[in-house]
């Protein structure tokens, strides 16, 4: 999202807050509520893509204390209305009673206040109670075409608009409110939002949707001129509570930001980004409602490392199965290819090893710090050592050439991926690690069974070595890792996590098979025949 023409921050309007004293009480001392308290007065959508359903979503989605009074009750669904019930404008003014009342409101959203005397009852309260950041979306007309105001309230709502601090109006809502036809550019909506402003005194945040083309644009219309909030359009049927949602989240957002440019800049790009995921929500077969917590971890999800491993089964089953496989475990393997897969695996080590400090540079605390590290130096010396060690000394290759080994295209292909995916976040590169760790703990399960008994084995030390406690510790350990990393991230932050556990274990697939296929790549040279390793 880009800022396509900025003015100097609009000041806030509206009068003081309101006090604690206001209501008699003493003032808070001290540190200051731990969340904005905001309030939805409007009607509902028991599908919970719209109305008041929506607005508390969006505003916990903000870290907002979300509260709600109703204005109507709304059969409705993502077809559309079916029928309207309004409790009435007495029970409206005891329900917003009961709020103020009792609890000091940071910000409030109104939203569909579905007829005329509702609309004087919230007039009224607004006159007594006046949180400092009131956010009036002027709904009218669902997007379904059902009226959500009664004809005649149109006056009424006009009166509100001058009370409010910011109106959020489409742009037919935006030709009621001045009595004018509906603009159908947007230089002309422009204009009309100009004269809504001069004429209310309220900031207008002037909406786009309705609108075509590649982009979706809003703009800020007040004192200080026209700030225009570019986003792509997104491609999708899916918008049904758009309008509620983005009033809501400015309204949670406000008391936390200097201006309303601050708070409809963020509004608006969390807003494109639950477009972009409400696709996959799947909720009704009409015009479905914007995924609200697209961008917040799903606390009630699977541990990532299970999920993973179920991901990768066809990969695991193809590993098990290999060529190379079976005859480590069976022994019959020629010690040129065994060779040069230890040569190849110290290359690639060494690659594993910067990834891993990456990681542990990356890490959000000292054990996983501690853990990382420690296994970069283990891969580092410990096992690059036993590689050279055994290829110079039993494996009968040249030491020299060893540590000289070129990766093959195949390695570095694999140490490319972890790379890249080391340059995203910790938990990214935490999932591109763990393949490693996991295949490796498998396939040492898989050889120790399938070998037996391992006396005059030839690869006996070799098949010990990943079939250890300690490595299936460690292993656990760093599933453990990816498993708290994954608990903090949104579903595409997760998702990418699995594309990069996936991609790894694909990798891994591959290194295994370079063992006995690699045609045409620079073998090092193996000169005697191996001895038991
Ligand atoms: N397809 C889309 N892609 C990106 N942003 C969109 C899209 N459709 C609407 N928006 C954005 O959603 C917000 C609501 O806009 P819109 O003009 O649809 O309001 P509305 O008609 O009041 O919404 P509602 O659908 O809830 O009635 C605006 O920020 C708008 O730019
Ligand atoms: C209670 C309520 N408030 C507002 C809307 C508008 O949303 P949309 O235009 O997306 O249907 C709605 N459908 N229901």
């Amino acid at each position: 999202m880009s800022l396509a023409a900025t003015t100097p921050a609009l000041p806030t309007t509206g009068p003081v807050p309101a006090s604690e004293e206001v209501r008699g009480r003493a003032p808070q001392q001290g540190a200051g509520p731990s969340r904005p308290r905001v309030l939805s007065i409007a009607g509902t959508d028991p599908t919970g893509g719209a109305g008041i359903q929506a607005d508390l979503k969006a505003f916990a989605a903000h870290g907002a204390y979300g509260m709600a009074v109703t204005t109507a009750l709304v059969a409705q669904n993502t077809h559309g209305v079916r029928s309207v019930h309004v409790p009435g404008a007495e029970f409206l003014t005891e329900q917003l009673d009961a709020v103020s009342d009792d609890v000091v409101i940071d910000a409030v959203k109104i939203g569909m206040v579905a007829d005329e005397a509702n609309a004087r009852v919230i007039a009224t309260w607004l006159g007594r109670v006046r949180p400092p950041f009131v956010v009036l979306d002027p709904v009218m007309v669902a997007t379904s075409g059902h009226r959500l105001l009664d004809e005649g309230a149109e006056q009424a709502v006009r009166d509100l608009v001058a009370l409010a601090d910011l109106v959020t109006p489409n742009l037919p809502e935006l030709a009621v409110l001045l009595g004018e036809p509906a603009a159908t550019t947007w230089p002309d909506a422009l204009a009309q939002a100009r004269r809504l402003h001069a004429a209310s005194g309220a900031v207008v945040l002037l909406k786009g949707g309705h609108l075509t083309g590649e982009e979706s644009p809003d703009a800020l219309v007040g004192p200080d001129g026209v700030t225009t909030f570019s986003a792509p359009r997104v491609d999708t049927v899916h918008t049904h509570g758009t309008g509620c949602s983005l009033s809501a989240a400015v309204a949670a957002l406000r008391p936390r930001r200097d201006d309303w440019v601050g708070a409809v800049r963020d509004a608006k790009t969390w807003l494109t980004g639950a477009l972009r995921a409400g696709g996959v929500l799947a909720v009704g077969t009409g015009h479905g409602p914007v995924d609200h917590l697209a961008h917040l971890p799903t606390l009630g999800l699977r541990a990532f490392s299970e999920e993973a491993w179920e991901r990768i089964a066809g990969w695991r089953e193809a590993v098990e199965g290999m060529g190379f496989v079976r005859a480590l475990a069976d022994g019959s393997l020629a010690a040129e290819d065994f060779g040069f897969y230890l040569a190849q695996d110290a290359a690639y080590l060494a690659e594993y090893a910067r990834v891993l400090s990456r990681a542990s540079l990356l890490a959000p605390t000292p054990e996983a710090r501690q853990f990382f590290a420690g296994a970069a130096v283990e891969s580092l010396e410990v096992e690059q050592a036993l590689h050279r060690d055994w290829l110079g000394e039993h494996a009968g290759m040249d030491r020299g050439a060893v540590e000289d080994v070129d990766p093959s295209p195949v390695t570095a292909a694999y140490t490319n991926h972890l790379h890249a995916a080391s340059n995203g976040s910790y938990a990214e590169t935490v999932a591109a690690l763990l393949p490693c760790y996991r295949l490796y703990a498998h396939i040492g399960d898989v050889l120790v069974r399938r070998a037996g008994d391992l006396r005059g084995h030839l690869y006996a030390r070799w098949i010990a070595l990943y079939g250890d406690p300690s490595f299936a510790e460690a292993t656990r350990t760093a599933c453990a890792f990816a498993d708290e990393a994954a608990r903090w991230v949104s579903p595409a932050e997760r998702e990418r996590m699995l594309r990069a556990f996936e991609l790894s274990a694909m990798h891994e697939y591959l290194f295994f098979e370079q063992g006995l296929v690699r045609p045409g790549w620079p073998v090092p040279p193996v000169g005697r025949q191996a001895a038991q390793v």
